[in-house]
C-alpha cells in the first residue's frame, strides 16, 4: 500500500468499549492496520472491563445525526460498518438515514448484529424490536452474527446454517456469515457464508485461548474493509477470516486471562488461510505434472492455423480455446490440434473446456474455468485426472486456495488487468494481488511446486512486471494474435521470460 494515496473511508456505527477490545476500538485498529481511514458514530459509551458490562450510556440520536451530516459533506464512506445500537429509537433513525442514500452512491453496508456482550450482559438498553431489526437487514450488503444471533434474527432457534440463511433471506438478507468461533467443542471452526446460491465453508484450526474478546468487531470489520477495496465477498470472507486466525495466533495459549483480540497486519501469511471445504476434492489424487516447471510464453489461440504458426517457435505450452463451434467443429478442429501436436513433442497442448473430446483425441490437457468445474460430477473430475492433464482458471484468493486442493497440473490466475478478450468486470487481480497469491502457493510437492500462469491483459510491456511476481508463465491471446508481427511478437516475449 502507498502511504500516500488517499485510503478509502469506512465509517464505524458502534458502541465505545473502554476496555479497549471491542466496539469502536476494535474497529478503528481493524481498519487502521487494513488500510482506511476511520470515522466514528458513537452509540453508546459503554462501562465495561474484561469481566463484566456495567452500563450502557446511549448517544442522543441528535448528536448521532449532526455527525451523520457532518461526515457525509466531506467523508463520504467506501463501507459502514454498523456494531452495536444501544436502544429503538437509534435503530429507527439509522433505517430512516440508510434509506435515504441512492442507489447509484450507496456505500457497502456491512451489519454485525451484536446483542450480547461477549462478558455477558445486553449490549442494548432495551430489547430491540426484531422488525425494526429485520427493516435494517434489508438495506445491508451483508451481515456477520454469531450462532446465537443469527438464530435470534432468523427465528429458527436451531444451529443450522442452511435453515437461518433460508429465514433470512426470506426477510431480505442479502449475504450472511456465521463465523463459528463460539459453542462448538471440536478442534476445528467452520465459517459459513451465503450469498445468492451459494453456500461457501471455510475450515480453521481452533484457536486455543481465552484472549477473543473483539473478535465479532473485528471480523465484520475486516470484511467491510475488504469490500470496500473492492474484493469479492467469496475473498473478503477468506482474506477477513485470514486475518483472524493470525490474531488469535498472536494471543497467549490456554491463557486464564481473559484479554483482548490484536490486531495482526496485512497481507496475512499462508499458514493462517482457511481451508476451503470441497467435498469434491476430497480424498482425489494429484493429476499429472508438466513436463516443465518453467513455462515461459503461452499462446491461448482460436484455430488450427495459429497453432501451426506458433508450435514451431520453440513454444512449450499453447491452448487451443474455441467459442461458438458446431460439435462437428470442435471435433474437427480439435483432432487437427492433436495430430499437429504430435510433430512438435516439446510443445503440451491443452484444450480448454471440451475434456471430454480432449481425452477422446488424446491432448495433452484440458484447461477448465470455475464454472465448468461446478458442473462437474467428482466422477467426472476423477475421470479427468485418470487421463489427462488439468489447468484450472483462478480469479482471487477463496478459488485459488480451493483449485489448489484439487492438486491440478497448474493453476491459472487472472485477468491481472483489463482485457478486451474476456469480459472479467469485477475480477481485475492487478500485480500486488497477484504477488500476494503467489504466496499462497502450496509447498513443493515431489520436488516441484504447481506451476502458476498469469492472464488477461498482458502486454510485452507489461510482462516484466509481472515476471516479477514468481509466476511460471504468461498467457496470452492479443498480445500475439493482434501484434503487427505474431513471430517478433513472440520472441520478445521469450526473451523476457528466459532472462533471469
Ligand atoms: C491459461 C488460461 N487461463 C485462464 C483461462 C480462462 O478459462 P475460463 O475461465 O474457462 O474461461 P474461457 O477461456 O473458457 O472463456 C484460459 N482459457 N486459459
Ligand atoms: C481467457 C481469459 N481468461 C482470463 S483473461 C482472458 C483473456 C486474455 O486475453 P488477452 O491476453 O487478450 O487479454
Ligand atoms: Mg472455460
Amino acid at each position: 500500500m502507498n502511504p500516500f494515496s488517499p485510503r478509502p473511508v469506512l465509517w464505524t456505527i458502534a458502541g465505545s468499549d473502554c476496555s479497549g477490545g471491542a466496539g469502536i476500538q476494535a474497529d478503528i485498529k481493524t481498519a487502521h492496520i487494513l488500510g482506511m481511514e476511520v470515522c466514528s458514530l458513537i452509540t453508546a459509551n459503554t462501562v465495561q472491563n474484561s469481566m463484566q458490562l456495567f452500563s450502557i450510556n446511549p448517544v442522543e440520536v441528535d448528536t448521532l445525526e449532526q455527525q451523520f451530516d457532518a461526515l457525509l459533506s466531506d467523508k463520504t464512506p467506501a463501507a459502514i460498518k454498523i456494531g452495536m445500537l444501544a436502544d429503538n429509537r437509534q435503530l429507527r433513525w439509522l433505517i430512516g438515514r440508510l434509506r435515504q442514500f441512492a442507489p447509484s452512491n450507496k456505500p457497502i453496508i456491512v451489519l454485525d448484529p451484536v446483542i450480547k456482550a461477549s462478558v455477558g450482559g445486553d449490549l442494548s438498553q432495551e430489547a430491540l424490536d426484531i422488525s425494526l431489526l429485520q427493516q435494517l437487514m434489508t438495506l445491508v450488503d451483508l451481515i456477520t452474527p454469531n450462532w446465537s444471533e443469527a438464530q435470534y434474527l432468523s427465528e429458527t432457534h436451531q444451529k443450522d446454517p442452511e435453515r437461518c440463511w433460508q429465514s433470512l433471506q426470506q426477510f431480505g438478507a442479502q449475504a450472511l456469515i456465521i463465523s463459528g468461533g463460539h459453542g462448538d467443542d471440536t478442534d476445528v471452526v467452520i465459517d459459513h457464508c451465503f450469498f445468492a446460491e451459494q453456500h461457501l465453508q471455510l475450515q480453521s484450526t481452533k484457536a486455543q485461548t481465552a484472549y477473543g474478546h473483539g473478535s465479532g468487531c473485528t471480523l465484520s470489520t475486516a470484511l467491510a474493509c475488504f469490500l470496500a477495496q473492492g474484493y469479492l465477498l467469496r475473498d473478503a470472507f477468506i482474506h477477513a477470516q485470514a486475518f483472524i486466525n493470525k490474531a488469535f495466533s498472536l494471543c497467549p495459549d490456554n491463557s486464564d486471562y481473559y484479554g483482548s483480540l490484536i490486531q495482526p497486519s496485512w497481507p496475512v501469511e499462508k499458514t493462517f488461510y482457511p481451508r476451503v471445504i470441497n467435498p469434491k476434492a476430497e480424498n482425489l489424487p494429484a493429476f499429472a505434472r508438466l513436463e516443465h516447471q518453467y513455462l515461459g510464453l503461452y499462446p491461448v489461440v482460436d484455430s488450427v492455423a495459429w497453432l501451426e504458426k506458433l508450435m514451431p517457435l520453440g513454444i512449450k505450452i499453447i491452448q487451443l480455446r474455441l467459442k461458438n463451434k458446431t460439435t462437428a467443429e470442435l471435433k474437427q478442429a480439435i483432432k487437427q490440434a492433436v495430430q499437429l501436436s504430435k510433430a512438435y513433442p516439446q510443445c503440451q497442448l491443452f484444450i480448454n473446456d471440451y475434456w471430454q473430446l480432449a481425452i477422446e483425441y488424446g491432448a495433452f490437457g484440458v484447461h477448465l474455468g470455475q464454472e465448468d468445474l461446478q458442473a462437474l460430477s467428482r466422477d467426472e473430475l476423477h475421470k479427468i485426472q485418470q487421463s489427462i492433464r488439468l489447468g484450472i482458471s483462478t480469479h482471487g484468493a477463496y478459488e485459488f486456495i480451493l483449485a489448489q486442493q484439487i492438486q491440478p497440473s497448474y493453476l491459472a490466475i487472472g485477468a491481472i488487468f483489463p482485457t478486451q478478450t474476456k469480459d472479467m468486470t469485477g475480477q481485475i487481480q492487478g500485480i500486488e494481488n497477484l504477488r500476494h497469491l503467489m504466496t499462497l502457493r502450496d509447498q513443493k510437492r515431489d520436488q516441484q511446486q504447481l506451476p502458476v500462469v498469469a492472464i488477461g491483459g498482458i502486454s510485452l510491456q507489461r510482462a516484466a512486471s509481472v515476471k516479477q511476481t514468481g509466476v511460471d508463465s504468461i498467457a496470452v491471446v492479443t498480445a500475439i494474435t493482434k501484434a503487427d508481427d505474431f513471430k517478433k511478437a513472440v520472441t520478445d516475449f521469450q526473451q523476457l521470460l528466459t532472462v533471469k
